[in-house]
């Protein structure tokens, strides 16, 4: 059943929290929402779970009404950064409390409860821990346990609240696969907070980059990466170079490069220009000339740091490792840097204020003259 969220704003006494939020989630979709602290994703989450209500709008799931229901009817599993597990139940007491402390009708019999609590233990692989206590455990085993006993209630959305950011970098990486492969034997509609851009996109079938409490984008994280459809996305995710196009005779250039004659340059006398370290290309004779700063080796990408001759604006170019050897260059070599992709906003003329609904993808080429 779909979760459409629509219209959703929730202000706390100086702030908006969430902006007129609307989103759909697919039965079985991953989501993560993704931004920086602040944003308004923890808000979001406590809204679908029913620790916090909006001002206005409203959830539905399959066409009832969310919001109306209380946390136990809406049948979601929660999960937080910091283990909120009972530090005095054994692993297995507290993977079975949802079920145990549910009124008497509703509870499973004793043997069904432990045959689900088993179950569990053997799908978060920790089969043989259900006698230990908490401090016992990993941060890892701990959060497969805390996601163990969200499992247990066989809840219809799974919420998780930065299930690994207690966690080392290693066991994050070595969780979030796990989670993922999970995920898709349960296939369970699954929200996932985060603000670490690699989990988010290496996880999620959908992304939905949140800002000021707004959705700025929502797509794969593919779409993302390579289509960031607003200067925040572009500036959020990934590395980005930024330059200020000024327009001349109708045509948008910056420096050497002239990024065309599009219909829509002739209405905006600025621009800006957003373009990925691998969208950039050295070359011998033209594009912009610089001077190449520090070559920062990383295995078979090179990232290198170069000064633009005409303005000193700093820039980066990711090129392969074996190009940078078999070119030779070194710290303080001159060279042209040339660009294969670019998105590009226009600046409203009056307020200055970047044009989304104008964006571009412009491939730049060198100025005819
Ligand atoms: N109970 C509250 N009272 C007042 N302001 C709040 C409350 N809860 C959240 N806010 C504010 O709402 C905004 C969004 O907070 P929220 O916790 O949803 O952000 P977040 O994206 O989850 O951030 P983080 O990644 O730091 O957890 C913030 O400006 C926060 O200060």
């Amino acid at each position: 059943m779909t979760l459409l969220l629509s219209h959703l704003s929730r202000h706390f006494t100086d702030a908006a929290a969430l902006d007129d939020v609307s989103l759909a989630i697919a039965p079985g979709e991953f989501l993560a929402l993704l931004g920086s602290s602040g944003s308004g994703k923890t808000t979001l989450l406590r809204i679908l779970a029913g620790l916090d209500y909006p001002q206005s709008g409203s959830v539905t799931r399959g066409g009832h009404d969310l919001l109306s229901m209380n946390a136990r009817e809406r049948k979601v599993g929660l999960v937080f950064q910091h283990y909120a597990l009972f530090r005095h139940l054994t692993v297995t007491e507290n993977i079975a409390f949802g079920l145990r402390v549910r009124p008497r009708h509703a509870r499973p019999s004793r043997t069904e409860i432990t045959d689900r609590v088993e179950k569990l233990l053997k799908r978060v692989q920790l089969e043989g821990y259900g006698g230990r206590y908490p401090a016992q455990l990993s941060g890892g085993q701990r959060q497969r346990v805390a996601l163990a006993r969200a499992l247990a209630v066989e809840p219809d959305l799974l919420l998780l609240d930065e299930p690994f950011g207690a966690l080392d970098a290693q066991v994050r990486i070595a969780l979030r696969r796990w989670l993922r492969n999970l995920h898709e034997e349960l296939g369970l509609t699954t929200v996932f907070v985060t603000h670490d851009q690699e989990e988010a996109l290496e996880l999620a079938d959908r992304v939905a980059v949140m800002n000021r409490g707004r959705i700025e984008q929502v797509g794969s994280p593919e779409a993302i990466y390579q289509q960031p459809a607003t200067p925040f996305v572009c500036e959020f995710i990934g590395k980005v170079n930024k330059f200020e196009l000024q327009r001349e005779q109708d045509r948008m250039i910056c420096g050497a490069l002239d990024f065309g004659a599009d219909l829509w340059a002739k209405r905006y006398d600025r621009a800006v220009a957003y373009i990925r370290p691998e969208h950039l290309a050295l070359a011998t004779d033209t594009g912009w000339k610089a001077r190449l700063r520090h070559i920062y080796l990383a295995g078979s990408v090179a990232h290198l740091e170069l000064a633009l001759d005409t303005s000193e604006q700093l820039i980066e170019v990711d090129v392969a490792s074996e190009d940078l050897l078999r070119l030779g260059l070194q710290q303080g070599a001159e060279l042209y840097v040339q660009a294969r992709t670019a998105t590009v906003f226009p600046l409203a003329n009056d307020t200055g204020e970047a044009k989304s609904e104008d964006r571009r993808v412009l491939r730049p080429h060198q100025q005819p003259y």
